[in-house]
């Protein structure tokens, strides 16, 4: 008696189990497409009738505080999917955090076979995402999770984006061709990847990879960083942001972030201050290198050490690794690279190779140009024309006396600003002189009345002023 029932249970179990995943179907989603499903679900108002939300400020709006809800969603959500065809479809979705490592992995269960709803719930998640980078700028940091986890990227969480965007017209560079009221570099730089972007055809066609590598070196507060935020923010792409510091880094580590864990292409990888990746962290393997070939491979055989050095090569970030998961046959297309540096000429020249560099900009002391327009900028609310003329259309304006000063528009103050910082011997970055204003942002009289302090404080040297006053086109 008591078998029977043992074996009728058991043959209810067997049953129960065949009828779920006959019934059922399971999908196991990514740290990427789990994200999609999440922010999906985040939308949808079933959900925001549930017993648990989380309720969140957000102050990006400047003044007052705005709160948002999100629903918990730790523990899995059921609901009715409507399907392309307005049929519905029961979908149950659960969340699993991997504890220590930030990251989202999702399961999404349908009842049936039919994958179309989830199709959907991706395409709209993605959109939502989309419109979610149009508010703000992403940018992605890698992150050390520890022993377990190792590095990975660390994605801002929807209500930690608060980081707003930058225009274009709001990083100020010399004109392309000096004296002509044209295009500035840094909306030619821009142009130039927006037609990256429309151009993957044509790249396919040809058998080019399809990548598109700036450099972009000089001076430190030139606004080397603030362009390619601009340039982020004006295409709506999330910034990778590469980093070697961590102990951790080598070949293997930094191929596995660049082909897993990013959005979808088109995005943008940022390696900053390249060259001390290159002698801070590439040299320290050529050091060992070198060390080791100096012993003949008969000591070295007998020496111990020789192990520990085969490990700490193997563990190591070295050059060619880098260069592999930059553009090797792993590597991911769509992508646009940048790389900023100080002093370009300590960078590798295997780094700057024509392909993988394909556009340089240089960063110098700002030209009068430059500093009139950057002016005209920052006082924009004090009236005046914003058209900035160039400098030979400068008209004859009083050198001194506060009284006339007083007379003055923003423009012609403005003027007057770019022509006695020229005719010093100066050099001066863009950061020097927004600093000079914000000091006196109420003020425009007063930034022209103490420019000599901006010329004490603030003055890198008098040596090159004469190729600062050409600056030249962008390299292509
Ligand atoms: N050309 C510019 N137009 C507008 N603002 C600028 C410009 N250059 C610098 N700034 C301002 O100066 C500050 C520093 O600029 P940024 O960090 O972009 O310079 P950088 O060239 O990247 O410097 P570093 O090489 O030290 O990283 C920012 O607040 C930025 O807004």
């Amino acid at each position: 008696m008591g078998i029977a029932r043992d074996a009728s249970s058991k043959f209810v179990q067997l049953f129960c189990d065949w009828a779920v995943r006959r019934l059922w179907m399971t999908v196991r989603l990514n740290e990427k497409e789990a994200d999609l499903v999440l922010a999906w679900l985040r939308e949808q108002p079933a959900i925001h009738d549930a017993s648990e939300l989380w309720l969140y400020g957000q102050r990006s709006e400047g003044k007052a505080t705005r709160y948002e809800y999100e629903p918990e969603i730790k523990v899995t959500s059921r609901l009715r999917c409507r399907r392309p065809d307005g049929s519905s479809q029961w979908v149950w979705i659960t969340r699993e955090s991997r504890e220590g490592s930030g990251g989202n992995r999702a399961t999404v269960s349908i009842l049936g076979r039919d994958k179309v709803v989830l199709e959907k719930m991706l395409e709209e998640g993605r959109e939502i995402q989309r419109r979610k980078r149009e508010k703000f700028l992403t940018v992605v940091q890698v992150y050390d999770f520890g022993k377990e986890h190792g590095l990975n990227w660390l994605h801002p969480q929807d209500k930690d984006r608060k980081q707003p965007g930058r225009s274009i017209s709001s990083v100020v560079l010399p004109r392309c061709c000096p004296g002509s009221s044209g295009i500035d570099q840094a909306e030619a730089l821009l142009e130039d990847a927006r037609e990256f972007l429309n151009s993957e055809t044509w790249y396919t066609e040809r058998g080019i990879p399809y990548r598109r590598g700036y450099l972009l070196y000089g001076i430190p507060g030139g606004g080397k960083s603030s362009l390619i935020m601009a340039v982020a923010s004006e295409l709506r792409l999330p910034i990778y942001m590469m980093s070697f510091s961590s102990e951790r880094m080598n070949d293997e580590v930094l191929s596995s972030l660049l082909q897993y864990g990013m959005h979808d292409p088109p995005t943008i990888l940022l390696l900053e201050d390249v060259d001390l990746l290159h002698t801070a962290v590439l040299n320290r393997h050529r050091q060992l290198q070198d060390s080791a070939g100096d012993s003949s491979p008969t000591d070295r055989d007998k020496d111990s050490s020789d192990k520990g050095y085969e490990k700490s090569r193997r563990g190591r970030l070295t050059l060619s690794g880098l260069l592999n998961a930059l553009d090797g046959p792993t590597a991911t297309t769509g992508r646009l690279l940048f790389m900023t540096t100080n002093d370009r000429d300590a960078l590798d020249p295997a780094l700057l190779r024509s392909g993988r560099i394909d556009y340089e900009l240089e960063f110098k002391a700002a030209v009068p140009d430059q500093i009139q327009r950057l002016f005209t900028r920052f006082y924009a609310d004090f009236g005046g024309s914003t058209s900035a003329q160039s400098p030979a259309a400068v008209k004859a304006l009083p050198d001194e006396g506060d009284g006339a000063l007083a007379e003055l528009t923003t423009e012609e103050l403005a003027q007057l600003f770019a022509k006695k910082l020229d005719s010093s011997s100066k050099r001066l970055t863009t950061a020097d002189i927004q600093r000079h204003l914000m000091k006196r942002k109420k003020s425009p009289r007063r930034a022209v009345e103490e420019v000599q302090e901006l010329l004490d404080t603030f003055s890198t040297g008098d040596d090159i002023q004469a190729s600062v006053r050409d600056p030249s086109c962008p390299t292509k």
